[in-house]
């Protein structure tokens, strides 16, 4: 299977393009040409993105500068990038960054196989970094393979939930207007203090609105500004729109954000993002049987039972041994959570089957794959103990997948017939842990 790069045209889910996706791809193609005034047959906006990432995020408190701290431990810069390289009409993405993460950022770049991606130097602020990414498409570096795009984002390398209909309400918007940023309600009151520390006035919040990114320009605008920028705004200005107003008397269009959209600033921002993150990749589970098609009763009986205890979550189930399209095309759509139940064999040959192809996918590489291996046991024929031990071979196993991202863990389900069940749960990976309860009810699978 042809690996999905992590920039694949996908926007909000990680992962290639789908056939479904293509033809949003195609609506958002018509409109960036639509937005260009191309006539057919010409070719669409040249759009490029700048990221600044040369900060050292001092409100985050940690050692590590927040763009490079890990989510899922994957640093959040790279979901940033995954992104914008999920639009595919994003021809470069210049990224800013210190002299000092620069060999950092390329190890990020190959180990999530990053495209399109062009590294600048940082500036000793946000407005400086943002101005060196625009002199490398300016073409006024020698040898940059950079061109001159007639568009350019600006997007902090630290806000990972950016949406490619957002990207193009702001690319479309700056092609009519010379600028474009997105905005969100104000959660806070804005006040104005007053120099002995007292309240001098309060805004009206509902005439307010924060300024969010993306943001968008025609690059000769923002170019023209950044150039045209007084040091003092370039030290202390945190706000691209004005440069364009102030030194290119041009206003921008603001468009309305998505709630997604906030700046990763200080630590609860992190674990907000790995919440989001935990939430998208949980949202289907394939169940995986090394039974024949025709008698899958124990995969639909479980499909069953975990769609009505796991809401809004997509179950479905496909036959190990056709594994052929069905069950590559639901890898390549993203699915990252299995159960591979175990009802004809004993031993690991089927989930050993299901996690080659998991390997062969590089579906892993951008976020951690769960496999959950289901053995049933008759404990009349053999005693659990025996049967605990041949399964212990699983933690060996899973500590080598592990390396790739890939969380195994097994379940042993042991019952005599129509009596009770017994389920033994054990962790395969790091530590193992090992608990029984007993269930009095006839367990539904004998
Ligand atoms: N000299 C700088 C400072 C900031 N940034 C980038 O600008 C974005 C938004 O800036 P901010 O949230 O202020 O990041 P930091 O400056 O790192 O945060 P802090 O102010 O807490 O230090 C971040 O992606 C940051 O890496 C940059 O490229 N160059
Ligand atoms: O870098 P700071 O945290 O100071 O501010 C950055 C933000 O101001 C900026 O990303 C948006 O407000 C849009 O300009």
């Amino acid at each position: 299977m042809e690996p999905g790069p992590p920039g694949s045209s996908r926007p909000t889910e990680p992962g290639p393009c789908l056939s479904s996706q293509q033809g949003a791809d195609q609506a958002a193609s018509a409109s960036l040409q639509s937005a260009a005034g191309a006539q057919p047959g010409r070719h669409s906006l040249a759009v490029a993105a700048v990221l600044p990432a040369g900060g050292c995020g001092e409100r985050m408190g940690v050692p590590t500068p927040k763009q490079f701290c890990p989510i899922l431990e994957r640093p959040l810069i790279s979901y940033t990038l995954q992104a914008l390289e999920r639009v595919y009409w994003i021809k470069d993405i210049v990224v800013a960054v210190t002299g000092e993460n620069m060999e950092v950022m390329k190890s990020i770049i190959q180990k999530y196989q990053h495209k399109r991606i062009s590294l600048v130097e940082a500036g000793v602020t946000r407005h400086r970094s943002i101005f060196n990414g625009l002199k490398a498409l300016a073409e006024d570096q020698l040898n940059c393979k950079l061109s001159k795009p007639e568009i350019v984002i600006v997007h902090d390398a630290v806000r990972p939930f950016v949406e490619e209909d957002t990207l193009l309400k702001v690319v479309t918007a700056a092609k009519k207007h010379g600028a474009a940023g997105a905005i969100r309600p104000l959660v806070s009151t804005v006040i104005s203090p007053s120099a002995d520390g007292c309240l001098d006035h309060s805004l009206e919040r509902a005439r307010h609105r924060a300024s969010e990114m993306p943001q968008a320009f025609l690059f000769d605008v923002i170019y023209e500004a950044y150039q045209q920028c007084s040091d003092y705004d370039l030290e202390f200005g945190t706000e691209c729109l004005q440069l364009a107003l102030k030194y290119c008397c041009t206003k921008a269009k603001l468009v309305e954000g998505s709630p997604d959209l906030w700046k990763v600033t200080y630590k609860r921002d992190l674990y907000a993002v790995e919440s989001i993150i935990k939430e998208k990749i949980s949202q289907e589970i394939c169940v995986v049987t090394d039974i024949e098609e025709d008698n899958k009763y124990v995969s639909h009986l479980l499909e069953e039972v975990l769609k009505s205890e796991l809401n809004h979550v997509k179950v479905t189930s496909e036959a190990l041994c056709h594994a052929g399209r069905d069950l590559q095309q639901i890898i390549l759509d993203q699915c990252y959570n299995f159960v591979c139940v175990n009802v004809m064999t004993s031993d690991f040959q089927e989930t050993q089957k299901l996690l080659s192809m998991l390997e062969e996918s590089n579906l892993s590489i951008l976020y951690p794959v769960v496999v959950v291996s289901v053995h049933f046991l008759d404990f009349k024929l053999v005693p659990p103990s025996q049967k605990m031990e041949s399964l212990m071979l699983i933690r060996e196993f899973a500590k080598e997948v592990k390396k790739r991202n890939i969380w195994l863990c097994g379940l042993l389900i042991s019952y005599p017939q129509y009596v009770c069940t017994q389920i033994s749960f054990f962790f395969s990976m790091d530590k193992r842990k090992n608990f029984l309860y007993e269930n009095e009810e006839k367990h539904p699978l004998t």
